[in-house]
């Protein structure tokens, strides 16, 4: 491929295939989907129970192996990576949100969005905490930075664990539910602020959702059927 076509995706799969188990109880997650995901694009992926959903944000994400064809992400081939060579990749090129927002109860929430800062051993430098609080109020909590999960909204922790999964500049952040537990106003804010990661910070989302109204918020909807793009 021409590296100004390479540059312009951030993620792709060809004929992506996971079979879990074997003869009688062999599952055929994904049967051959071909998929790429645009730079600074917001993608939703929606479809039935059991379609594949999960198993196609996992291979992705590099959570999940495939068992044949081609995951690249970031101009990484990761087929080529081993497991450690895998959790290094996600720390460095993912972020995820999930429906439960997964904050650490006793961190302020400041001290939540700077964690994989310190985990991936980088320095919380000035630089770091200005990212972060810049993220918070693009997100709309700066005034809540002090506070501890339990003391904000759910609409509010989700957009933390946003700002969280954004500190890292991942290549691709992967949301998965990310309003399954939220009221219909907060699930809103929290799709209006996805949506701004991507308008406004040329982010990459993929979003996993049963729920047409989030996926609206999407430049690109994905249906999967059985294992397949439909
Ligand atoms: N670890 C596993 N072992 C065996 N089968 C699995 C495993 N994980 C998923 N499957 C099967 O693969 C198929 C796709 O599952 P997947 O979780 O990707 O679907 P989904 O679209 O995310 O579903 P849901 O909307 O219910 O979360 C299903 O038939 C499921 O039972």
């Amino acid at each position: 491929m021409m590296r100004a076509a390479q540059d312009a995706l951030a993620a792709g799969a060809r004929n992506l295939t996971k079979t879990y188990g074997r003869g009688e109880t062999e599952v055929h997650a994904l049967r051959g989907v071909d998929l790429d995901l645009p730079r600074g694009g917001f993608t939703a992926i929606m479809g039935p129970s059991g379609s594949g959903k999960s198993t196609l944000m996992h291979c992705l994400a590099g959570l999940d192996q495939a068992s044949d064809g081609t995951v690249t992400v970031a101009g990484i081939d990761l087929g080529s990576l081993d497991d450690d060579a895998l959790t290094v990749f996600r720390r460095d090129h993912i972020g995820f949100v999930f429906q439960a927002f997964n904050l650490l109860p006793m961190l302020t929430a400041l001290q939540n969005i700077v964690l994989p800062l310190e985990l991936g051993g980088r320095r919380v430098d000035d630089a770091a905490r200005e990212r972060a609080h810049l993220l918070a109020e693009t997100l709309g909590v700066a005034d809540r930075l002090g506070h501890r999960p339990a003391e904000l909204s759910g609409g509010q922790q989700q957009r933390i664990a946003i700002a969280r999964a954004l500190v890292t500049e991942p290549d691709l952040l992967f949301a998965d539910e990310p309003t399954g537990n939220l009221d219909s106003t907060s699930s809103a804010e929290v799709l209006g602020h996805l949506r701004r990661s991507v308008s406004e910070l040329g982010q990459t989302v993929v979003m996993v959702t049963h729920e047409r109204d989030a996926a609206a918020y999407a430049d690109d909807v994905i249906t999967l059927q059985d294992g397949r793009i439909a």
